[in-house]
């Protein structure tokens, strides 16, 4: 029989602690529904009462499966917990969970609060027993538990009890600052268990300010804790907190977890992750991280020559779980690392399938060990690779030539009398013996303009006659330009990443002196690609 492992999402609480990072409500609304689909126990939506969009979030809460939590702090000293116009905001938000943070590290108490430690284990008292006396579920943040615990034992442990005994639920052991290494927080959470309160009443929650809180966290589920607290991505403040994206693939696939415990969280459900992840990092408009553990696009990328040589005999040569049960996928790079096994493995991935030995592979490495030294890079660049392979296979459909294109930047003064550039250009193309010619400026959402490259790709994707269905839904996420060394010139290297409408991405490259020749080879390879992907026909 299993134990049951409780999963507590704060990513739209701690989260949003993270500099830079800003949630509308709608936007929230969006995340605790993929968190709910992905079958996290609890989600920490926010402070209600401490800025609009929290509170706007709790009066139109999303019907979750999971249990909304609303977050604020203890009562404050001189007034009752039903006097206490913050902790009234929070409990009016009407969440069957609350979870309050309080102190438990006696420098805390005297500094931050200015008041007795006597005092302030009264106000976890009154301020838990009032969460129970009105029927919510109680959760206890113990704020600087690790420190507190290390400075004044005796005292960090009388602040639990207290939040326990007046009928806490969850007693959260916070690593606050983030300091405490793995095999601390195991010993720590063992002597508070010891000290009389359930391991199934024990929360972990630790921030990743030494690269550990993911390893804080299962140190602390092994010593007897049953709830972990953490964020998609690893979202939070400073450093950032637990990584659940990490913590929950390595609950349901690793030893001694998978066979100890089960989470609200299916198989299926983990198929899931890494769309959960992406979803984050649109909302925030991040790149996504690419050596993201599990959900990564680097998570497989097998580039070196003997890795791919054994992936093709057997995947589990060089790699820890099936891709799969992440929702993430094998990629075989190629570049100046690979050999013909790497080559084949990626050409049958790209559905062109060629016998070992057939002279198009050595051309094709030639090939790409070429570019490579004139500053092309296809191991993030695949989508570029694949054409170039196509090209010296004969399998690449000519579906547009591009007969030239122009790009103007003009300084001049708008109605404003300020000086403002007005960026255009001209693309023309031939489809399918038609001759087109598309114009487009680069004036973004905000009337500010975007630059020549913009213009180009929006002229470029406008209209391409009979394909234009299949580009429609293309957008250009990230755009890296980078001086480097072509031969014995400098040159300029693009990588564009590109995405379509359901998430799917792919990176293509350009190489030139010109930054709009290499911008805008790239920009073709992406759309070539697209259409090839999407069984366009000539
Ligand atoms: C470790 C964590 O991550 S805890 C999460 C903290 N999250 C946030 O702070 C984000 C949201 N916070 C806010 O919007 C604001 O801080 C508010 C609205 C909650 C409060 O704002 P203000 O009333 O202006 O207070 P301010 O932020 O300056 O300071 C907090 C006050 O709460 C007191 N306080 C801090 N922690 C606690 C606690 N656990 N219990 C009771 N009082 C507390 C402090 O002593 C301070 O009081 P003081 O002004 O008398 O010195
Ligand atoms: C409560 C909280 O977020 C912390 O102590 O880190």
């Amino acid at each position: 029989m299993k134990e049951r492992l409780s999963l507590f999402d704060t990513t739209l609480r701690d989260g949003q602690q993270t500099q830079g990072v800003q949630f509308s409500t709608a936007e929230k609304h969006q995340i605790a529904m993929v968190l709910d689909e992905l079958g996290v126990d609890y989600i920490e939506g926010g402070w209600p009462g401490a800025n609009p969009t929290d509170s706007e979030f709790f009066a139109d809460a999303p019907n979750t499966r999971a249990t909304m939590t609303a977050f604020g702090m203890t009562k404050r000293s001189g007034r009752s917990a039903e006097n206490d116009d913050v902790l009234a905001g929070v409990m009016n938000a009407g969440t069957p969970a609350v979870c309050l943070v309080g102190k438990a590290h006696p420098f805390h108490v005297t500094t931050a609060l200015g008041i007795s430690l006597e005092e302030n284990l009264d106000n976890l008292e009154a301020s838990f027993a009032h969460i129970v006396k009105n029927g919510r579920e109680a959760l206890f943040d113990a704020e600087h538990f690790f420190d507190g615990y290390k400075s004044d034992p005796d005292y960090a442990v009388k602040c639990v009890h207290r939040a326990y005994t007046a009928g806490a639920r969850w007693i959260v052991l916070c690593d606050t600052n983030g300091g405490t290494l793995p095999q601390e927080i195991g010993e720590i959470v063992k002597a508070v268990i010891a000290s009389g309160i359930p391991g199934d009443h024990v929360a972990i929650h630790t921030h990743n300010d030494t690269e550990n809180a993911v390893a804080g966290s299962l140190a602390a589920v092994l010593a007897g804790a049953r709830q972990i607290q953490g964020t998609l991505n690893g979202l939070g403040e400073r450093c950032g907190n637990a990584n659940l994206t990490s913590i929950i693939p390595t609950l349901l696939l690793k030893e001694p977890f998978a066979s100890q415990f089960e989470t609200g969280v299916t198989k299926d459900a983990l198929k899931g992750m890494r769309r959960a992840s992406r979803l984050l990092d649109d909302i925030l408009n991040r790149v996504p991280a690419k050596q993201a553990p599990y959900i990564g696009s680097s998570a497989f990328a097998h580039k070196a020559g003997l890795h791919a040589s054994a992936i093709l005999k057997d995947p589990t040569t060089y790699e820890h779980i099936d891709p799969k049960a992440v929702g993430n996928s094998r990629i075989v790079p190629m570049s100046n690392q690979a050999g013909q096994s790497n080559l084949r493995e990626r050409l049958a991935q790209a559905g062109l399938s060629v016998e070992k030995g057939d002279p198009a592979l050595a051309r094709i490495l030639e090939r790409i060990k070429e570019r490579e030294a004139q500053g092309y890079s296809y191991d993030t660049a695949q989508a570029s690779f694949e054409l170039l392979a196509r090209e010296e296979l004969d399998e690449l459909p000519a579906f547009f030539e591009v007969k030239r294109y122009r790009v103007t930047v003009e300084r001049r003064k708008n109605k404003y009398n300020k000086m403002v550039s007005v960026t255009e250009a001209v693309v023309a193309v031939k489809v399918g013996g038609e001759r087109m010619l598309t114009v487009s400026d680069s004036v973004g959402p905000d009337g500010s303009d975007q630059g020549p490259v913009n213009a180009l790709a929006r002229a470029l994707v406008k209209d391409l006659g009979p394909y234009q269905d299949i580009i429609d839904d293309m957008q250009l996420v990230d755009f890296k330009v980078r001086i480097t060394n072509g031969g014995t010139e400098a040159v300029t290297r693009v990588i564009i990443d590109s995405e379509d409408k359901d998430g799917n991405g792919w990176s293509t490259v350009g190489v030139s002196a010109n930054i709009l020749d290499a911008s805008f080879e790239a920009l073709v390879d992406a759309i070539n690609w697209k259409l090839i992907r999407d069984g366009a026909k000539v």
